[in-house]
């Protein structure tokens, strides 16, 4: 049996006298709400209406909701029920910058899911690093419900409420794990393309993501308000790409995020182009005696206050707080404390239906029991679990080590914390001899790493001291294994590559940089300094702007984790633009890669060796060698700092020793005395320096500073 919803008990004339004289005593209330969203004011008339409703109503209520809450159980926690609702799960895909967020915004200002207030918020950017990079890192759900108009036979207006749950997601591609885990909560996709910029690398990228896993796609073109903006050029570009533009089901919507034009029309579409999940057709409840129950947990993170929240996908059935639910992936069972939805912030509901996407709150202990991909059910319940994630394949390595050495355990606690929030993130302990523990992570590019450490500074108040990147390289052995050499401690020595024909790959990206016509001779310059292959050149013409140029190189990804970017923009006065992405089936390519390692004194300095390509270990090595000397203290002897190559020296510099001078007030006197003193001195030195009583030690703030390739 269907229970009626609280909102519908509300409107039922049996009861509407007297919640009409409830309503009078709570007149001044009723001005408060007044000046609340429309969202806030239902809640909030949930919950100054239910008390005193409760006493009078508890008969009707629980004769009406015979097996279902009462209504006494129904509030104040759970003040939303969708139940009714027939909803629709989309998300909003489109390159970096071309309006997600701002379009999420409005849609949810439409809907009156926030107040409208003009202004560009992008109230889905939460974390403090996206709103002060202006970029989304994170993919966020949201629910919102919107009254779609259809015109009845009579000539009047019909109107039937939908729940419409939204996830945004990230646009650099340095963050597409969050897309492809999105999309698979989804029924639909929005594609949205600047239409004044045109399809980029990741409109294409998140288009095949969706159209492998078979979601209908709504192609919009934002930005029509810019001069700029080209439609008919992204009209040939959709078609390009496969998209039949004059299909009803394909027609791309024209809007304006920012001024709000069209928008409206995004609202409908999504209603009438998505098609209902089976079972969920006007809000129909699967009953199916409480079993069949399939969630799909496809993000998760640590609240402080909640501890571990996961965020699921209904495929099938219905969850509910106090349901006793299990894990497909390890078996383990727990007890849903806690259920709901985002509207926009968290807001308990009780219950989770097919169809509905929302958060979890089970008890669980250790953050990594969340795992993503992985498919809740409820217990004494025989279920196909759902195909989960592929797990993301790091591209870039660095070390991570406390300022402090002493913070080790503080700053693990930390880290694992932050990775549980983002599982890209792959985390493995090391020691360096200079540094003490700290922690090798993954990522899946540089503003990845760049963004994690901002979080763990301002979430965790972690001060980090990052070592240089490092591409995942690929090492063939004779017998045929394959392995991924992530930090230089597992390059193979010398002795093993002569006896042994292995094979060393390094990974290699295709690269899109766009300047203005003026830089190309510097941009082609910048490519050729960093191995890259040109794969295409084109200039485009535009009419009361200047001519740009777009150049296509392939690039081993080595070169463009490194110090890339700061030329790319020095050499272009920030004109240049430049994205990348990891080329299907040509994501390695054999390198003469070389280990370059540093000394002092014949001390190695772990931490400094680096993995590089042979035509570059001298040039770094002649670099380090001589960053390396600044840093050391004066002792009272001489200090070698020496760069090598397989055995080799290939860059050596000298720390003078201090010159105290032994001979100070002798004057005139007898020249063979003074000679003396000076080969005692002599002995002495060289003395110390055989019972390595005099060890060199850098002290660590230059040490960090010389590391630490960020600051
Ligand atoms: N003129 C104009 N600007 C827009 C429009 N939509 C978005 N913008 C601007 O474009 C910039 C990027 O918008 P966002 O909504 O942050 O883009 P995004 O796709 O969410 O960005 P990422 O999440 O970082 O990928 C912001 O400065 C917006 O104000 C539009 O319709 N017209």
């Amino acid at each position: 049996m269907v229970k009626p919803s609280v909102p519908s008990l509300i409107r039922s004339p049996t009861i509407r006298s007297q919640q009409q004289s409830a309503w009078s005593l709570l007149a001044p209330l009723r001005s408060t709400c007044c000046r609340l969203t429309p969202a806030q004011a239902q809640a909030a008339q949930y919950r100054l209406v239910l008390p005193c409703l409760s006493r009078s109503l508890s008969s009707t209520a629980n004769r009406a909701v015979s097996s279902g809450p009462t209504l006494a159980e129904l509030q104040p926690a759970n003040p939303l029920s969708f139940d009714s609702l027939e909803p629709r799960t989309f998300s909003i895909i489109a390159h970096v910058d071309h309006g997600k967020s701002t379009l999420a915004d409005r849609l949810l200002e439409l809907t009156g899911t926030i107040p409208k207030s003009g202004a560009n918020r992008q109230v889905l950017d939460r974390l403090k690093v996206e709103r002060e990079r202006g970029i989304t890192v994170k993919s966020q759900a949201v629910s919102m419900t919107y009254d779609y108009e259809t015109p009845n036979a009579d000539g009047s207006v019909g109107k039937k409420r939908y729940l419409l749950n939204l996830i945004d997601t990230p646009g650099h591609v340095d963050f597409a794990y969050e897309v492809s885990r999105s999309l698979a909560a989804c029924q639909s996709a929005l594609l949205v393309i600047d239409a004044s910029q045109g399809i980029q690398a990741q409109t294409i990228a998140n288009f095949r993501v969706a159209k492998a896993l078979g979601l209908p796609l709504l192609p919009i073109l934002n930005k029509v308000d810019l001069p700029a903006s080209d439609v008919d050029r992204c009209l040939v570009q959709l078609e390009e790409l496969g998209i039949d533009t004059a299909d009803p089901v394909h027609r791309p919507l024209m809007i304006s995020a920012k001024t709000g034009l069209g928008v409206e029309d995004v609202l409908k579409a999504i209603v009438e182009r998505t098609a209902a999940m089976p079972g969920t057709e006007d809000g129909k409840v699967e009953d199916r005696d409480g079993k069949g129950l399939r969630a799909l947990v496809f993000d998760s993170w640590y609240d402080s206050f909640k501890g571990v929240v996961a965020l699921v996908s209904i495929k099938d059935g219905a969850m509910k707080k106090g349901n006793s639910i299990v894990s497909a992936h390890s078996g383990k069972k727990y007890e849903v404390l806690d259920i709901g939805v985002n509207y926009p912030d968290a807001k308990s509901t009780g219950i989770l239906r097919k169809g509905q996407v929302g958060w979890v709150i089970c008890n669980m202990k250790d953050m990594r029991e969340a795992t993503i991909g992985d498919t809740m059910h409820l217990a004494n319940d025989k279920i196909e679990p759902l195909e989960g994630f592929r797990p993301s394949v790091p591209m870039v390595y660095a070390s991570a080590y406390p300022v402090e050495t002493t913070d080790f355990v503080k700053l693990e606690e930390a880290i694992n914390r932050l990775a549980l929030n983002d599982r890209s993130i792959t985390v493995q302990r090391e020691s360096s001899m200079a540094l003490g523990q700290g922690c090798r992570l993954g990522f899946l590019g540089t503003l990845h790493a760049e963004i994690f450490r901002s979080r763990l500074s301002e979430e965790y108040g972690q001060e980090i001291l990052v070592t240089a990147p490092t591409v995942p390289y690929r090492l063939t052995r004779p017998n045929g294994k394959v392995s991924i050499i992530s930090s230089p401690i597992d390059f193979p020595s010398d002795g093993d590559r002569a006896n042994k024909a292995l094979l060393l790959e390094e990974p290699v990206v295709h690269g899109r940089l766009t300047c203005p016509e003026e830089y190309t001779g510097e941009m082609m310059q910048l490519c050729s300094e960093h191995r890259g292959e040109e794969l295409d050149v084109n200039f485009s013409e535009m009419t009361g702007q200047k001519r740009q140029v777009e150049l296509k190189y392939r690039l081993p990804m080595a070169e463009i984790v490194t110090d890339f970017f700061p030329k790319l923009k020095s050499r272009s006065s920030g004109y240049a633009g430049f994205e990348y992405e990891i080329a299907e089936g040509e994501e390695y390519q054999s390198s003469d890669l070389v280990k370059l390692s540093f000394q002092l004194s014949g001390t190695p300095i772990d931490a400094l060796s680096m993995i590089l390509h042979r035509s570059k270990a001298t040039a770094e090595g002649r670099i380090w060698a001589k960053k390396l000397k600044d840093v050391v203290p004066r002792q009272y002897f001489e200090v070698a700092v020496q760069a090598f190559v397989g055995g080799k020296v290939v860059a050596r510099e000298t720390v003078s020793a201090y010159r105290k001078d032994v001979t100070a007030g002798m004057y005139g006197g007898d020249q063979r005395r003074k000679d003396k003193k000076l080969k005692n001195q002599k002995e002495g030195r060289k003395r110390m320096r055989e019972l390595n009583v005099g060890r060199v030690s850098i002290p660590s703030e230059s040490f960090i500073k010389l590391l630490d390739r960020s600051s």
